[in-house]
């Protein structure tokens, strides 16, 4: 049984004051032993979001991280200043990254492993464009992602791995993959993650989806055989929407 995680990506939203405001306003999240959840916020606010949940059942993770491990890297945050602040998890390769930062399936693994020295999780993600869908390589694209995203890690690293499964087109438009072309594409990572570790590591390892989902579909992509939470971006930014979409989760 692969415990359920849902993740929220705040992206560049929420001022300091707001994202504390959103953390006061939490009362309901289910336990960690059920349902793992983890909000990814903006750097500056870590420290804070971190402190005010020690006694919460939430995660507190951020949304990149560099792959050295300091240095003369203007601008940049590593994982030792993630973890020595309590930080959890983070998030490695989010399409809009890709996009817009450079960011490449080099840098993805690089950092990828650079979370798993540091004891961070990294959640994954990948995903493949319209274009490429309607090219019929959606399949193709996600698979070279995933091998080249997890190249050189460990099986137990690969275990302790999340990957967000995030198809572009779906991502902040509100047109979501249907929950059978979702938990197919999460099939085809598994099916990767098994040619490339084991069964049993492909067993393990977590996926989760994310585009557009909300409290009213998050049951149906629970229900599915290959899809063990959500990224979740533009609903992860109310605190009673974050708190439906937990608990959809456990429920399912
Ligand atoms: O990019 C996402 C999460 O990382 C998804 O964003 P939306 O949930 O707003 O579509």
């Amino acid at each position: 049984m692969r415990k359920p995680f849902i993740a929220g990506n705040w992206k560049m939203n929420k001022t300091f004051d707001e994202a504390v405001e959103f953390i006061d306003a939490l009362s309901n999240v289910p336990s960690n032993d059920e349902v793992e959840s983890a909000i990814c916020a903006p750097f500056i606010q870590l420290k804070e979001l971190v402190d005010k949940t020690q006694s919460s059942q939430i995660n507190i993770g951020a949304q990149n991280m560099h792959f050295e491990d300091a240095g003369a890297y203007t601008g940049e945050v590593s994982a030792e200043m993630l973890t020595n602040i309590g930080v959890k998890h983070v998030i490695i390769g989010h399409s809009e990254r890709r996009q817009y930062f450079n960011e490449t399936d080099e840098t993805v693994n690089l950092k990828t492993k650079q979370a798993h020295k540091n004891n961070l999780v990294p959640i994954v993600c990948v995903g493949e464009s319209d274009k490429e869908r309607e090219a019929g390589k959606a399949a193709e694209v996600v698979e070279s992602q995933v091998k080249l995203g997890l190249e050189g890690l460990t099986a137990e690293q690969v275990k302790a791995t999340v990957i967000a499964y995030e198809p572009i087109w779906a991502i902040g438009t509100g047109k979501s993959a249907t929950s059978a072309d979702a938990n197919e594409m999460c099939g085809v990572i598994r099916k990767q993650v098994a040619a490339l570790y084991s069964g049993a590591v492909s067993e393990k390892v977590r996926i989760q989806y994310g585009g557009s989902v909300k409290p009213e579909n998050i049951k149906e992509y629970m229900a599915c055989e290959h899809i063990d939470g959500a990224l979740v971006g533009g609903a992860a930014l109310k605190p009673d929407s974050f708190e439906m979409l937990l608990a959809g989760a456990l429920n399912e």
